[in-house]
């Protein structure tokens, strides 16, 4: 569903993301771990064509991962949400569902507004609501159009652990319609119990690249390690 091969973005001279290549299978969840400046959210964005890749070849679906069709066929989640000042809430979701061509979307946005709690916020405009609220909103968004593939960058920062939980569920909710997720976090715990497999970057390469439990067996000696553990020792300065 999506294949990156040999991606490589550089900022000046240096090379935030360095030459990596991965694939990720239609249904798979897969999470995307790595300390501050491993080069997570250039990845993420290179993908979805925000930023330009130095080198390297990525397909979503056998489509060019620029053309129509591809756009077509996911929803990207920012680490930033980007709420349009002018819009109020409900019309967030019109406009996306306008853009994407959506007939039967009200059923769901009002569904989506109630399990994030948003209902009382519909007529909000979006300049005045607050970060949270915004990744919500942000969140709705992505899920209107009901995409086959969803890139998660970060996407429960900022969320109080109510809709952190919400946003748990419905991850688990997306696994089992068969939807493709790549999702980078912070949060390692976030992910261990959807996550089929993680990848671990550092540096703008790939360390890591396994299920949780593969991975353990290769990199973490101890029984009873856990993801945390793992992670450092795959991190860990030489
Ligand atoms: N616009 C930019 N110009 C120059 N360097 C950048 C730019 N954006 C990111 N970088 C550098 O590229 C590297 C990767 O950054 P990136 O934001 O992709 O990491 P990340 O893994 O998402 O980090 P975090 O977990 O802190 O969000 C870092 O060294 C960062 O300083």
């Amino acid at each position: 569903m999506l294949i990156v091969n040999n991606l490589v973005k550089k900022y000046g001279k240096q090379n935030a993301v360095d030459d990596i290549s991965f694939e990720l299978k239609g249904g798979e969840v897969v999470g995307l771990l790595g300390p501050n400046g491993a080069g997570k959210s250039t990845t993420m964005k290179c993908i979805v064509g925000l930023l330009r890749k130095s080198s390297g070849e990525i397909t979503i679906g056998d489509h060019h991962h620029l053309s129509l069709e591809a756009k077509k066929m996911f929803s990207y989640i920012p680490e930033t949400p980007y709420v349009y000042d002018m819009l109020t809430v409900w019309e967030h979701f019109q406009f996306v569902a306008q853009a994407y061509h959506v007939e039967d979307w009200k059923e769901k946005a009002t569904e989506l507004m109630e399990l994030f709690e948003l209902d009382d916020k519909k007529d909000k405009l979006g300049r005045d609501l607050s970060k949270g609220m915004r990744q919500k909103v942000s969140i709705c968004c992505a899920l209107i159009p009901d995409p086959q593939v969803l890139f998660f960058d970060e996407p429960m920062i900022g969320l109080d652990p109510k809709a952190i939980k919400n946003t748990r569920q419905i991850f688990r909710k997306l696994k089992e319609e068969g939807k493709t997720i790549l999702v980078s976090t912070h949060l390692i715990d976030s992910v261990e119990s959807i996550a089929d497999r993680i990848m671990i970057l550092k540096n703008g390469k790939i360390l890591g690249n396994d299920t949780i439990s593969n991975l353990k067996k290769q990199f973490v000696q101890e029984e009873g390690s856990t993801l945390e553990d793992l992670f450092l020792e795959l991190t860990k300065d030489e």
